[in-house]
This record gives structure tokens, C-alpha cells and sequence, in this order.
């Protein structure tokens, strides 16, 4: 039997996906991560008039072209609160940050740079150059100009331009939705009292955390058991919800009670493909139902999860509209990796920031795909290709990241 690559699968899974063009308006604190859908102008001129940047007095340069000028105050401009006449020749007017600059004056000497006399006048101990700490009217940006453009990702310098521009809300993409459900006449959700023969689901939150990681919304459908009825009634909950993908847990493999590909096809499923060249994961199945995809990952909860991380985390955040994000990185090994088999293998991992700056994967002697501790464990994957020869210790490797990696003992 040939399996396909996880290259190949990759390339089908995330090539066919189009990107939904739904948009809606949100306020601006709802729109941290989201894209946004059209480009956004600014409403107004920032700054909407010459001010100062410094605390201490506006003056004509003329004036205090030479150090020890002396210069009557006649005034004040504060933040809020300008100086509505002229700085005449020989006047200054005390400023602070922020404060428009009043007409005539097209200086500001910092109030560290003046001495001030008994009788209230001040005298210069610095000649600044022309236009020295005045920020101009629309030297940030301009009333009409684009300053934001449709498919940026919405972070904290966005959010604050956005605001500066008088925009209280955005036009943002809406997240695609992802609908899981878990299959298995063993499973109880968390909390339960297991009875014989029964365990834990718990693929579903791992799964809807890396979906939500990615911008998506969850639809979390629960438990169904091995019986098609009810799987297809889930199958029915997720289409009449509006989601955008469909994933299955479980049931994805070659058993009697593995029901969930031949109920989906019943429904009306097209396959694309099941079963590709990777450890864990191996029985990940891809098809399309009017319209929505449909990922069927396997139960395994490790293999769930590294096939959630490299086939929904790019299907999702294409939905989303949001750009690819790499994982991968290049480290050493700390031990001798035996040769590889046909399946491309994914090797739990710690991995550590060595005192020479670079990570050091160091593989856990236990990979079986249901060990649900040891990926919480690991920082990584070390990436083996498919037939990879044996690789020594201290040979670089690929590795997949899960988290930032800890830093190696007494940095
Ligand atoms: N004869 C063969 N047997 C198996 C093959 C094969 O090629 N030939 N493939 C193996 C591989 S690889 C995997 S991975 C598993 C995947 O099987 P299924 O997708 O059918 O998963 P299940 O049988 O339903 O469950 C596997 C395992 O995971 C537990 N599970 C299921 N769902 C959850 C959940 N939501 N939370 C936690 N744990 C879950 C389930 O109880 C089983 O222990 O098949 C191999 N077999
Ligand atoms: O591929 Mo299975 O996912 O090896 O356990």
C-alpha cells in the first residue's frame, strides 16, 4: 500500500481551502489577532497641530541665536490649554510636552538649557538649532491617507494607530469555525467516574486549542458513540451550524467500530485521501462535504495532536485569512537517532537552549501515541523523513516547535 506524503496531504489539505469572505465590525478591544477586511484611512491629521515635544519655553530663533539671550515670559502653553497670542522678538511663553506651539514662536529650548532670573525673565545657556523640539502638524500621518491595509494582522501598534486615527471599531474578517467531534463508546468527558472499560476524552481540548491558537471559533459537538446514526446526526449538527471544517477524533482506523469514513461518505463526504506516510498519525482522513472540509484525525491523543499541528494549524489560519506560521527550526541532537522507516516520524522531544545559544533536541525514551504526559512534556518534534539514515549525536536536526524551549541548567 502506498501512503501519501505528508507534503503531498499538506499541499491538498491547504491549496483546495478558500477563505471564507465573511467581515464584520468590532470594537477595537475585540480586535487583537484579527485581520483585518478592508483597508482604513485616517479620519483626522495627527498631529493636528505644531507642538512641543520637550518641556521648557517657545521662542523666535532669531532671538537666541546666541547663548545668554534674555527673554521676557508673557505667557503659557500647556497640553489642552494653548497661549492664544504672538511670541513677539524678545518673548518666550512657557511650554510643556504636548502644548500647541503658539504663533510666531518656531522653537522650544528645553527648560534645562535657561537660567531663570529673579525678575521672572529667562536667560538662554544654549542655542538650539531652528525647529528644535517641535513635531509638526501631520508629520505622523494625514487626514484621508491609508494607513492600515486590508489582510494586516491587528497587534498593539495597529490597535493604537487605528485609535490615534479616530476609528473606534474595525471591518475584521470573521473566524472560521471549527466543529469537533469525539467518537468512541469508551469516552466520558473530564470529570466523570469511569466505569469498566471506559477513559477520558480528551483530544477535543487540545484540538480546539490549537484551532483557537489560529484564529478560529470552536464548536464543540461532545461524545458521540461507535454508531452511525448518531455520528451522522453530529455530522448534520456541524453543517446546519455553518462550520467551515469538520473534525472527527477517532474511529479513523481499519477496525469494525472504526464507522466514522464510511458514515461520512453515506452523508454525502467525498474522500480526498486517508492514510499518509507519518508517525503518529497515520490514518488521517481528508474529504469535503458540501462544501465544509472535513478532517478525521485519528484517536490517539498524540497523534490527534501532531496531525491537528500540521494539517488544521494551516487549514485554520488560511480560513482565517491569517499569514502561515513556521515551526520548524534547526537543532542538534543529543543522542544517535536509528535509521528511519517509510513513515516521516515525529519524535517527542525536549528541547533546551544550550549554553552556546544553540537548542539541543533530546528525544523521551517512551513515543507511544498515547501518552498524553510525555507531549505535554516536550517542547518539541524532532522531524525524521521518511528511510532517514541513522543520525549521530550532535548532527543537526529538524525540529517542529510546541513552546519555546527551557533554558539548559545554571543559564
Ligand atoms: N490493524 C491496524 N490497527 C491500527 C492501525 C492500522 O493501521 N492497522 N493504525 C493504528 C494507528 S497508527 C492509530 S493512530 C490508531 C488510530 O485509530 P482510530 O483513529 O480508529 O482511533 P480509535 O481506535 O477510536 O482510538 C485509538 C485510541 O485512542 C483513544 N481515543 C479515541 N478518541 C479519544 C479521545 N477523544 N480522547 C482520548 N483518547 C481517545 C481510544 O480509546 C484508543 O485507545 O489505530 C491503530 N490501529
Ligand atoms: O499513527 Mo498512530 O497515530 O502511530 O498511533
Amino acid at each position: 500500500m502506498s501512503l501519501l506524503s505528508v507534503e503531498e496531504a499538506l499541499n491538498r489539505v491547504v491549496t483546495k481551502a478558500r477563505p471564507p469572505h465573511r467581515t464584520e465590525r468590532l470594537p477595537l478591544h475585540d480586535c487583537l489577532g484579527r485581520v483585518l477586511a478592508e483597508d482604513v484611512a485616517a479620519q483626522l491629521t495627527h498631529p493636528p497641530f505644531d507642538n512641543s515635544a520637550m518641556d521648557g519655553y517657545a521662542v523666535r530663533h532669531a532671538d537666541i541665536a546666541e547663548v545668554g539671550a534674555e527673554l521676557i515670559v508673557v505667557g503659557e502653553s500647556a497640553a489642552g490649554r494653548g497661549f492664544r497670542g504672538d511670541v513677539k522678538s524678545g518673548e518666550a511663553v512657557r511650554i510643556f510636552t504636548g502644548a500647541p506651539l503658539p504663533a510666531g514662536a518656531d522653537t522650544v529650548i528645553i527648560q534645562e538649557d535657561v537660567e531663570r532670573l529673579p525678575d521672572g525673565r529667562i536667560r538662554t545657556q544654549f542655542a538650539p538649532a531652528k525647529g528644535r523640539h517641535i513635531r509638526l502638524a501631520g508629520q505622523d500621518f494625514r487626514e484621508g491617507e491609508i494607513a492600515l491595509a486590508a489582510g494586516q494582522v491587528l497587534d498593539a501598534g495597529r490597535l493604537t494607530l487605528a485609535a490615534s486615527m479616530n476609528h473606534q471599531s474595525l471591518p475584521v474578517f470573521q473566524r472560521p469555525k471549527i466543529a469537533i467531534i469525539a467518537t468512541g463508546d469508551e469516552l466520558l468527558p473530564p470529570g466523570s467516574i469511569p466505569g469498566a472499560d471506559q477513559i477520558i476524552a480528551s483530544n477535543s481540548f487540545g484540538v480546539a486549542a490549537i484551532a483557537r491558537e489560529n484564529g478560529a471559533d470552536i464548536l464543540d459537538l461532545g461524545i458521540v458513540p461507535d454508531d452511525r446514526a448518531a455520528i451522522a446526526a453530529a455530522v448534520a449538527a456541524a453543517q446546519s451550524a455553518g462550520a467551515d471544517v469538520l473534525v472527527t477524533l477517532g474511529g479513523a482506523s481499519v477496525g469494525e467500530h472504526d464507522l466514522v469514513q464510511s458514515t461520512l461518505v453515506g452523508c454525502g463526504m467525498t474522500l480526498d485521501f486517508w492514510r499518509i506516510a507519518m508517525r503518529p498519525g497515520k490514518p488521517l482522513m481528508v474529504g469535503e462535504l458540501a462544501g465544509m472540509s472535513v478532517l478525521g484525525l485519528p484517536g490517539n491523543p498524540v497523534s490527534s495532536l501532531v496531525c491537528a499541528l500540521l494539517f488544521l494549524e494551516p487549514l485554520t489560519r488560511k480560513l482565517a485569512h491569517l499569514p502561515p506560521r513556521t515551526r520548524l527550526a534547526t537543532a542538534r541532537l543529543a543522542v544517535t537517532l536509528p535509521a528511519n522507516d517509510r513513515r516521516q516520524d515525529y519524535v517527542r522531544a525536549r528541547l533546551t537552549v544550550a549554553p552556546d545559544g544553540l537548542l539541543l533536541a533530546q528525544p523521551f525514551s517512551r513515543q507511544d501515541s498515547s501518552m498524553v504526559s510525555v507531549f505535554a512534556l516536550s517542547e518539541g518534534l524532532i522531524v525524521r523523513p521518511p528511510n532517514a539514515p541513522e543520525a549521530a549525536a550532535g548532527e543537526a536536526c529538524t525540529v517542529l516547535k510546541l513552546r519555546d524551549p527551557a533554558y539548559a541548567e545554571g543559564q
